[in-house]
């Protein structure tokens, strides 16, 4: 539904943001967990398993008509993000 004001949009971000940490936060213990089950900084980054997600959320963004780019470009960035707290995790696991 269209916000009537700039205060309605903020409202309406907040409570998004306020779900999406919550979302992030359990995809993170996740990620983490995933380093557990890694041999070396090539497994952790798993390219090809990258590229299978931006597959999956561009199919689930135009499911949802929402801009692929736009879900690519965040979940890149995110999986960036991850990645190097799996690596940080990786380390402190085998070194
Ligand atoms: C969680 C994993 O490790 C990394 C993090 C990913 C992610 O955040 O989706 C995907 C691949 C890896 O870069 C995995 O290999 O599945």
């Amino acid at each position: 539904m269209k916000s009537k004001n700039l205060a309605e949009v903020r409202e309406n971000i907040d409570r998004i943001d306020r779900e999406l940490v919550k979302l992030l936060g359990e995809r993170a213990v996740f990620v983490g967990e995933a380093a557990a089950f890694k041999t070396d900084t090539a497994s952790v980054q798993a390219p090809q398993r990258v590229e299978a997600v931006i597959a999956k959320v561009r199919a689930l963004a135009e499911e949802n008509q929402t801009d692929p780019a736009l879900i690519e470009k965040i979940y890149r960035a995110m999986i960036s993000a991850f990645t190097e707290a799996e690596q940080a995790e990786f380390e402190t696991n085998n070194f």
